[in-house]
């Protein structure tokens, strides 16, 4: 038991339609802590992390977030949540000032503040010089970086990132990892989804996997290898998810792709 968890979920399970995604999730996470939530594609890690944001409904179970009901009907929770989604519409038509300003604005931050604190931010990317450009110009690398600027302009107490290093080139890489182990240090709590498992094995204090809805590994890294997993996380999430036909798959694929069909 953590004493005042930042997140609990009592036994959530949610179903779209006939198919249930998420079979009874069972999680408390503590401040300060960086969670790596890792899993099959599939497996329900953006459904977690929708339903925790409130932006899909219809589960059961319970969801307590800084330690009170989401379900409760007080939203007020959400300004303390930072979020990057996996695929993010941005208004392509802005600048990036201009919708950094904008984004602020809408948590509560003062319009000079907000264009303020952006600015500095993206002048910590180096991306000063695009700051008054519309997004449509941006990269993928140069778009990432003013979604992770979006997520923290509100200074909030808890992250949730899917892929926060997509598209990031290797030097934007050590940055923001060390920018949320120092969120982090700070009383932040971060909660990401992410599959590349180099990155989740050095950065999270604590590792879940997510299989088929259901939480099959919760440790650190350290603690998952003390349970008889051996080698990296990859080999770990291998073993753990019971993956060894990559050789099998792989021949198959390339005998298509040279032959038409495969050879039995
Ligand atoms: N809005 C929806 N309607 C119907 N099915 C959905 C919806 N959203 C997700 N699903 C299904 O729920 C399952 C879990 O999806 P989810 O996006 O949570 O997986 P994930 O673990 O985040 O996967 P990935 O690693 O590929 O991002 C998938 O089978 C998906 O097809």
């Amino acid at each position: 038991m953590i004493d005042q968890p930042i997140l609990r979920l009592q036994n959530v399970e949610m179903s779209f339609g006939t198919k249930q995604v998420l079979n009874g999730i069972n999680l408390e996470v503590g401040k300060g802590q960086i969670i790596g939530y890792i899993g099959p594609n599939g497996a329900g890690k953006s459904t977690t992390v929708k339903l925790m944001l409130g932006l899909i409904e219809g589960y059961t179970g319970k969801i307590e977030i800084f330690g009170k009901d989401i379900a409760d009907g007080d939203y007020t929770y959400k300004g303390r949540i930072g979020y990057v989604p996996e695929t993010a519409e941005l208004y392509d038509h802005l600048t990036a000032s201009e919708y950094l300003t904008f984004t602020g604005e809408m948590y509560g931050l003062g319009r000079k503040e907000a264009e303020n604190k952006a600015y500095q931010l993206m002048f910590q990317f180096g991306l000063e010089q695009a700051f008054h450009q519309r997004l449509s110009s941006f990269s993928k690398g140069m778009r990432q970086k003013v979604l992770i600027i979006s997520s923290v302009l509100h200074n909030p107490d808890l992250l949730f990132y899917d892929e926060p290093l997509s598209g990031l080139d290797a030097n934007s890489v050590l940055v923001v990892k060390e920018i949320l182990a120092k969120l982090a240090k700070e009383g932040k709590t971060v909660f990401y989804s992410s599959h590349i498992m180099e990155v989740v094995e050095k950065i999270s204090d604590r590792i879940i996997l997510l299989v088929d809805g259901k939480v099959v590994a919760d440790g650190s890294f350290e603690e998952l290898q003390e349970q008889g997993k051996e080698g990296t996380l990859e080999e770990i999430f291998n073993q753990m998810t019971g993956f060894n036909e990559q050789g099998e798959i792989a021949e198959r694929f390339v005998e298509i792709v040279r032959e038409g069909r495969v050879h039995e």
